[in-house]
């Protein structure tokens, strides 16, 4: 059987398709490379340039697999908090309304697992922390909106039919590819580890923290960094579980513990020896002040046991990459 990993010409799906390589599955990827690039895919996946809502792109895709097509792997989507606040139709087409295309194209050609990518901001600001996955979700930004109707969707997709549905809702993804294969290439990506490390590399002016007058132990935000490659085996395990015969599930996906904005630059800084100019302005509209994971569900249900929890690793892997796509730029 072969999996369909959508988005895997970008961050997260990236590492996930080699992530599956190595276990020996079959992968095909369709990415529409809005974000991603097409050299992010790993030589050994095959690939289709398409849209996940357009069904000819999808029938493509699941031609070129070679093999029956049993699971599909769902990263593709907008990403970004703030411009979502700016551009909210963006966010419920692409992230929504696709997602609904790419399910009703799945389940016609009879796929019978899908795992989704969604996120710690469908809780919106939890009040506190941690949050586990009974807390209601009241998401801030159209981006958490749109994916929370996305996972809603599914549960009622999965419900009525012969669907098994694993929501993953990640925290702050982080980090790279230990073995320097794959990293944060992503056109435009204003993450926080992923801005520090570009201005640790002269690349920027420098950073401007968003926001200084937070309830937190510094006054900048909190977010549970997750490493990508604890991320992706979580979905691996995912995987297994479904295919196994687990009827669905929504699980959070980070450590349970914060790092502040600050904190985070710090660590950048150490670990770079780079002191790069710091500023600071007002909150980011759609912003919450912090959001940490209470793991225990994924921890009991997929015994996933993450290795990378730390922060320095985190920032020493994405700084590795960061490092590396510049000598590519340069060449
Ligand atoms: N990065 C994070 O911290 C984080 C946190 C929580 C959830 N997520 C979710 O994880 C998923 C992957 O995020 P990422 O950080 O790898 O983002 P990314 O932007 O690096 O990757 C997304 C990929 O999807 C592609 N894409 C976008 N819309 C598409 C469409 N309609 N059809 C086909 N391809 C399309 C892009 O070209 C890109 O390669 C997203 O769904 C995101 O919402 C990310
Ligand atoms: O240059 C920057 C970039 C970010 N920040 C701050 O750093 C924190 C983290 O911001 P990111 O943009 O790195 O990440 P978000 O928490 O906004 O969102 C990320 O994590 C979420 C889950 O928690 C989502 O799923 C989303 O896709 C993903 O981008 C925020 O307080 C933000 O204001 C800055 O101060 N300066």
């Amino acid at each position: 059987m072969a999996v369909l990993v959508t988005g895997g010409a970008g961050y997260i799906g990236s590492h996930m398709a080699w992530r599956l390589l190595d276990a020996g599955e079959r992968v095909v990827v369709l990415d529409s490379l809005e974000g991603g690039h097409a050299w992010s895919v790993p030589p050994a996946a095959r690939f289709v340039q398409g849209d996940v809502a357009d069904g000819q792109a999808l029938a493509r895709a699941l031609d070129l697999a070679g093999e029956p097509v049993d699971a599909v792997l769902h990263f593709a989507g907008s990403v970004s908090v703030p411009e979502s606040v700016e551009r909210p139709e963006k966010y419920y087409r692409n992230n929504t309304c696709a997602t609904l295309a790419l399910v009703e194209g799945c389940r016609a050609a009879g796929i019978a697992n899908v795992i989704f990518s969604s996120t710690a901001a469908v809780y919106g600001e939890v009040g506190s922390d941690p949050v586990d996955e009974s807390a209601p979700a009241l998401p801030t930004s159209p981006y958490g909106t749109s994916k929370l109707m996305s996972e809603r969707m599914l549960a009622d997709i999965a419900g009525a039919h012969s669907l098994r549905c694993g929501v993953l809702r990640y925290f702050n993804v982080a980090g790279a590819d230990p073995q320097g294969r794959t990293g944060h290439s992503t056109r435009g990506a204003g993450h926080l580890l992923k801005v520090a490390c570009e201005a640790a590399l002269g690349l920027r002016d420098g950073l401007t923290i968003h926001g200084t007058d937070y309830p937190t132990r510094d006054g900048t935000a909190e977010r549970d960094f997750i490493h990508v490659t604890d991320l992706v085996e979580a979905h691996y395990l995912a995987l297994q579980q479904l295919r196994a015969g687990d009827a669905g599930f929504t699980l959070n996906c980070g450590y349970g513990r914060g790092y502040t904005v600050l904190e985070t630059i710090g660590a950048v800084k150490r670990l770079s020896g780079s002191d790069f100019p710091v500023h600071t302005g007002p909150r980011r509209p759609g912003d919450i002040a912090s959001v940490i994971a209470d793991n225990r569900q994924i921890l009991a249900r997929l015994g996933w046991a993450p290795v990378h929890d730390d922060i320095d690793t985190i920032a020493a892997h994405a700084l590795a990459w960061e490092r590396k796509l510049l000598q590519r730029s340069e060449s």
